[in-house]
Formats: C-alpha cells, structure tokens, sequence
C-alpha cells in the first residue's frame, strides 16, 4: 500500500506557483520539506520557501532559475515538471486539505517506520521500553498533528458537566476547597512523619468509593494486608467490629462477616498498585491512564512522592518530571490526584506552616492546586490539617482539628457526624436495621 498521494503533493505546489502567498498556508500548517515523498518534490517546496523567505516572487521561471543556480533543476524534471505541476491544481482555494493529506501520510509514513524497527527489536524489548516507544509513537503523532487540533474552541467546553469533586467528607474542609478536592486537580499533602496523612486519606478514599468514586492508592510504605487492614476497620459498621484489649490497651478488629462485604463492595472500586511494578513515572502514568479511562476511577492517592522512582539527572528534577505528569493527567482525565510529600526538617522547626516547607524542589507548591498539611505536634490525639493554597476559591489559612479515634481508624470534628458515618458496604436489607 503506497503512503503517499502524488496529487495532494503536486496540487500544494502547483496552488503556491499559481498564489505564492499560499506558502503561508504551509507554514500555518507545520508542513515540513519532508512531509513530501517525492525527492523532486522536497527539493521544489525547499526552495519555495527560499525564495518567500527572501520576499522575491514564486512562478515557474522564478523558481526554475533558482533551481538551475542550485543545479537542481534537472533533478525535479526541468522546466516542463514546473509548469505542468500548475495545470494539475483541481482548486487553488482547496490547499489546506491537500496539505492535511499530504501530512497524514507524512504521519503514517514515521509511524510506519517506528513499527518496523519496533517490532525487529521487540523480543528484546523489556516493558519499559515498551512504555517508552509507546509514548514516543504518540508524541510523534501529536508533533504531526495540525495546529488547530492544539487548540480548544472555549464555547464547546461545558463546565456544567463536572462541577465540583471529591468529598473528604469533612464539611468544613470540603465547604472551603469548593466542594471538596475539584475534578482536574492535584493536591500536595504535606506534613511530617507520623502526622497522620495516610489515615487522613484513607478516610477520603472510603468516602469517595461511599459517593461513588472508584479510587486508587498507591502505597510506598504500606502492604496490600495493611491497606486492607486500615480501610475495612475505617469503613466498618458497628457490628463488625470486634473489641479487644490488650496490654498495649484498645484495640479492634474486623469480623469475617465485615470483611466479606467490605470486601465485595470494594470489588472493581478500589484498586492498588501493583507491589510488582517498578513506581517509576512512566508506570504510574501509565496505570493512571489506564484506570482513568478503562476503570472509571476518580481519585488517585500517591503515598509518597519520595518512594516514587523517576526518570531525571538529579533528584529535583526527577520530582518535578514526576509532578508536571500528574498535573498533566488530572487536567486530561479531570480526575483527583493526591500526592503526599514530606514536610523538610527546617519547617519542624517553623512555627508558621507555609507551602514552601515541602520536601523536595520548590516548583511543586507551584504545579499544585492545593496544598494541606497535616500536623500532629498539638494535643493527642488531635491531627491538624491546614488548606496553605487553594487555587479553586482562593480560601487559605484555613485550619481544621481533627480527632482520632484509635478503634474505628476514623478522624472526627466537633461539630461532625464522622463517627456515625455508615459508608454503605452493607447491602440494602441489613442497612435498614442498622442504628
Ligand atoms: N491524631 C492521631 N492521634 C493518634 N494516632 C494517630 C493520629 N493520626 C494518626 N495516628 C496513627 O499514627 C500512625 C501513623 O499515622 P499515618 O501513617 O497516617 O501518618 P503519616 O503522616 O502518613 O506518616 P508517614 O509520613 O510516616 O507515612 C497510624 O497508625 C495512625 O493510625
């Protein structure tokens, strides 16, 4: 199968002889001396643009002179190629979608050549590479795609579709980030170890699965058994929960019959990432990507950014490769993703929590749309959290205290219901007989 139309290619150079103004069109589309297959071809478009670059005139005997200054002429065919290229324009009017199909095959053509050479290699190939290639493919078409596919015509974007986001469940807190954490942004949670910040959102996972929002936790520290572990005892109800005491004091633990249902409900709601992954950039990207769009997932929670592996020549840029990612695929996906990041050890010492105490390169304050912190340096058990930017509603400042209740896993406020929260795994008969 030929990739390539010998028509599209010789009406672009007919049409510019006919208007030379017309070599503005091309350039408005990218369209590259190499876009042409033809040899005779890249050698006229070359020097079409010569000849407009130097603001002279573009007509057969213009260009056949230039040509025979570059001792090219004979190689495009002489003079008689020239003029016939004019008689062969269906339409001067019609250049642009000649152009569109003569970079199409351009497109097909490069991606026909990646495949070959892929697929020569590709018994040696590791799934990294794979990634990589896979990435380098899509690059390449989007590079080729046509300048008007990189723009978006702002009054067929509807911003009724998707207001708001993902409840933390926390009514103050959701209230002033505007209706919880909003769909396409990426949240930074800081704080220093121990403060509570994978407990804190724990608790939002559960609520978003609660609301509906299948969820993604990706744990650097954490085994699946732990995870499991910390979320069915936040989710259970009452009666499964089982009490002990010990000589390390209250603890509790789930009861089979509260594990089966927690665990069906979570069935294609929750997922984690695969222990047997490498965290690298590309491999979260990659899983984003592929829960976003085939699992319907809404949050993605990464803790943390330091046992992130990414691709970069010093640490600093590493992370910040790794942020601009997910920055990148919470606005494509119009998903939440929260990003834990310790606080740095001066800021431990720092009265005033401020955005900059993040661990790590500065610019990530910068990319997120929210930064909270999580501070537990006050009265047991009371984790603080505090909203330090807020992009959405421009609201900060804002501190919440939160109480832990050791048992049921769970943060509560003052004036909140947290504790009572039913988050719904049990089905609908046993609900109704539950206080
Ligand atoms: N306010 C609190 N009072 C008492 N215990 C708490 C409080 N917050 C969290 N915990 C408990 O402390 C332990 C550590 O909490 P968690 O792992 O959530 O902190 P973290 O901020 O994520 O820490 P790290 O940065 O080290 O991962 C957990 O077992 C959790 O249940």
């Amino acid at each position: 199968m030929a990739l390539y139309n010998l028509g599209a290619e010789q009406s672009i150079l007919g049409a510019i002889l006919i208007e030379p103004e017309l070599v503005s069109v091309g350039n408005q589309f990218n369209l590259s001396v190499y876009d042409f297959f033809h040899p005779q071809h890249q050698i006229i478009y070359k020097h079409m643009q010569k000849l407009y670059e130097r603001n002279e005139k573009i007509d057969p005997v213009t260009l056949s002179s230039e040509l025979t200054n570059h001792d090219e002429l004979d190689k495009v065919g002489g003079v008689a190629y020239l003029t016939s290229l004019v008689t062969v324009v269906p339409s001067v009017s019609n250049i642009s979608y000649y152009i569109r199909i003569v970079k199409d095959f351009s497109m097909k053509r490069s991606g026909h050549e990646m495949l070959a050479t892929t697929s020569k290699n590709i018994k040696s190939m590791d799934q990294k590479s794979l990634i990589t290639f896979s990435e380098d493919f899509k690059s390449m078409i989007m590079d080729n795609s046509n300048s008007e596919d990189l723009v978006v015509n702002a009054s067929k974007v509807s911003i009724s579709v998707q207001r708001g986001g993902i409840l933390t469940g926390f009514a103050g807190l959701d209230a002033l980030l505007g209706d919880g954490l909003n769909f396409g942004t990426l949240t930074v949670l800081t704080g220093s170890p121990g403060a509570g910040k994978s407990t804190f959102l724990n608790q939002i996972i559960a609520n978003a699965i609660s609301n509906g929002f299948n969820s993604f936790l990706y744990s650097g520290e954490l085994t699946y058994e732990m995870c499991m572990d910390w979320f069915t005892r936040t989710v259970a109800n009452p009666q499964h929960l089982l009490n002990y005491t010990s000589n390390m004091g209250k603890y509790a633990k789930v009861s089979d019959e509260g594990l089966e249902m927690i665990t069906q409900w979570v069935d294609d709601k929750l997922f984690f990432y695969s222990k047997e992954a490498k965290a690298d950039e590309a491999n979260i990207s990659h899983a984003i990507e592929y829960l976003a769009t085939k699992k319907n997932v809404k949050l993605f929670v990464l803790d943390n950014l330091m046992t992130l592996d990414c691709s970069g020549n010093d640490k600093y840029e590493k992370q910040i490769i790794a942020v601009k990612s997910l920055k990148r695929l919470a606005k494509k996906y119009k998903i939440v993703i929260v990003l834990v990041a310790h606080s740095n050890k001066n800021s431990m010492m720092n009265k005033e929590p401020h955005v900059f105490e993040i661990s790590g390169a500065s610019e990530i304050p910068n990319l997120a749309d929210y930064v909270l912190k999580a501070s537990r340096e006050g009265r047991e058990p009371e984790t603080e959290l505090f909203v330090l930017k807020n992009r959405i509603t421009g609201s900060i400042r804002y501190k919440t205290m939160l109480t832990f209740d050791t048992a049921r896993k769970r943060f509560f406020t003052k004036t909140g219901n947290e504790l009572k929260k039913d988050f719904g795994y049990m089905p609908s008969y046993e609900q109704e007989s539950f206080d």
